[in-house]
């Protein structure tokens, strides 16, 4: 990647020169996959950003705390388009249904992303309502775990329903029984569907995009989207049958209203198609993050039973055996705080974010980059940064507390991200992720079952970083 205008970069001048290349002939999100493996060593070698050849196209990648927070937060603006992608148009998406997730950075994903704050705000994000909310399913999940009655058995399956149970009285208005056969059968195909997204074939439409009009090829390979796409249409005919201007049972009908509204204003971005791809996008961003970051948690717990010890320890103090965790006794915990940080921090379960684009010419790090060009974040290298963390590359609370044990806020500390495209549910999942795990742990001590080997550290690349499939023992306290 050409410096531009020596050390002290001088005005911009046009140009782009690619010096050191690294080839990788498969798609970004492939990129990705390889993120984990492969970018903290390309860093150490090539610097805090430096370009890829995708195929035919180049892109950027930023690490480290100072590159991201100068890209993010001081040009903020200039990183905060999306890439396009052709087989987004196959999965439903499209110049006014772009959802909230992968929308261009415009007057429609302004509108849309600034509604669905307010919206899932006055649903009761941030506040009591939606903490009872909460309680009361992390109350159901106990139930479910404590009739395993102390067997092994892997928390995935329940741990992702309790959560998507969450977003999705949100959205529309229902949770499912954990035993609803038909929301198993959708977690299931969502898991799918992220699966075929971040394919090998979707990969290669991604850099192939012309094999995408070969008539067949779409339907085939989105198969599990399709579906999904089908059963969330059901929850909206629902909706419709039952619904009237008045009423604002959640997200759905807040959206039912603007479309009403909206009516006579042609292409705007509250219209039937894309009342699904944002419902859509909110609830795969709210379910597979959230209960992703649970599992890792629960797994660290059971290779750090010292610690596991530390966090019953101040349950104990502070909230007791007799009532449910509220989201006041956060600030009487720092423990419990530090260990749910370090779990997200070392967790990492999106380690290089959701792609970014560069909406004008810029400059970085003194590097120029020109408008339009694909952006890969390295949230990894930021939580990892060795120049920041003490012990990057180890479990350790104490990363978030001082001397005195007092908890403490790190400024590198962004497994939401920052700036402009920040995670639009960081409260909600700041929630979450203390009212489960403490709701959890008050009730559960847990164990590695006798005789299975000890789980792996390391994580499966998808669309998130998930830990491999481990069993669990869970006895009651
Ligand atoms: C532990 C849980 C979560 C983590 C670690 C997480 C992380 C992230 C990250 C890294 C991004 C990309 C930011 C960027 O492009 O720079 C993102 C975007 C987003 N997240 Fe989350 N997220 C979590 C939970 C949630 C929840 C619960 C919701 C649902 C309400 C949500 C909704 C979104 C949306 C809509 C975006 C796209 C924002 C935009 O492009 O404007 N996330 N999240």
């Amino acid at each position: 990647l050409g410096r531009r205008g020596g050390a002290g970069v001088g005005p911009l001048r046009r140009g782009w020169c690619c010096r050191q290349r690294l080839r990788f002939v498969v798609g970004e999100q492939m990129i990705s996959a390889c993120a984990t493996l492969r970018l903290p060593g390309l860093s150490k070698k090539y610097g805090n950003v430096f370009s890829l050849q995708n195929c035919w196209s180049n892109l950027i990648v930023v690490n480290g705390f100072k590159a991201v927070k100068e890209a993010l937060v001081q040009k903020s603006e200039d990183f905060a388009d999306r890439p396009y992608f052709p087989i987004h148009e196959h999965l439903g998406y499209g110049e006014t249904s772009e959802g909230v997730v992968f929308a261009r950075y415009s007057h429609t994903w302004k509108e849309q992303r600034r509604f669905a704050l307010s919206t899932l705000r006055n649903f009761g994000m941030g506040k009591k309502s939606l903490e009872q909310r909460v309680t009361k399913e992390a109350g159901f999940l106990c139930s479910a775990i404590c009739s395993e009655k102390g067997r092994p058995f892997d928390p995935h399956f329940l741990i992702n329903n309790a959560v998507s149970n969450v977003i999705c009285s949100l959205i529309y208005g229902k949770r499912f029984d954990y035993d609803n056969k038909k929301f198993q059968r959708l977690l299931h195909l969502f898991e799918q569907a992220l699966n075929e997204e971040t394919g090998f074939l979707s990969q290669l439409l991604v850099v192939v995009p012309w094999l995408l009009c070969i008539p067949g090829v779409p339907q085939s390979i989105f198969r599990s989207q399709k579906k999904v796409l089908d059963f969330t249409d059901e929850l909206v005919k629902e909706h419709r049958t039952t619904w009237n201007l008045t009423q604002k049972r959640d997200f759905t009908d807040a959206f039912l209203q603007e479309i009403e509204k909206a009516k006579e204003h042609a292409g705007s971005s509250f219209n039937d198609k894309n009342l699904h791809m944002v419902t859509i996008d909110l609830f795969t961003a709210g379910t597979e993050t959230t209960s992703t970051t649970l599992r890792w948690a629960l797994l660290y717990m059971l290779l750090h039973p010292d610690i596991q010890c530390k966090v019953h320890e101040e349950i104990d103090k502070v909230i007791g055996r007799d009532r449910s965790p509220q989201m006041e006794d956060l600030v009487n915990m720092p423990y419990t705080n530090a260990v749910i940080h370090e779990i997200q921090r070392y967790g990492d379960i999106t380690p290089v974010g959701v792609p970014h684009m560069t909406y004008r010419d810029t400059e970085l790090q003194g590097f120029f980059i020109p408008k339009g060009m694909t952006v890969i974040i390295n949230l990894s290298s930021v939580l990892k940064d060795e120049l920041i963390w003490e012990k990057p590359y180890q479990f350790y609370p104490e990363h978030f507390l001082d001397a005195a044990g007092q908890f403490v806020k790190r400024e590198a500390f962004l497994p939401f991200s920052i700036g402009r495209r920040a995670c639009l549910g960081e409260q909600l999942a700041r929630m979450e992720l203390f009212l489960f795990f403490t709701s959890l742990l008050q009730h559960f001590t847990f164990h590695l079952p006798e005789g299975q080997a000890r789980p792996r550290e390391d994580g499966h690349f998808a669309a998130t970083l998930t830990p491999h499939p481990y069993q669990i023992q869970a006895v009651l306290r």
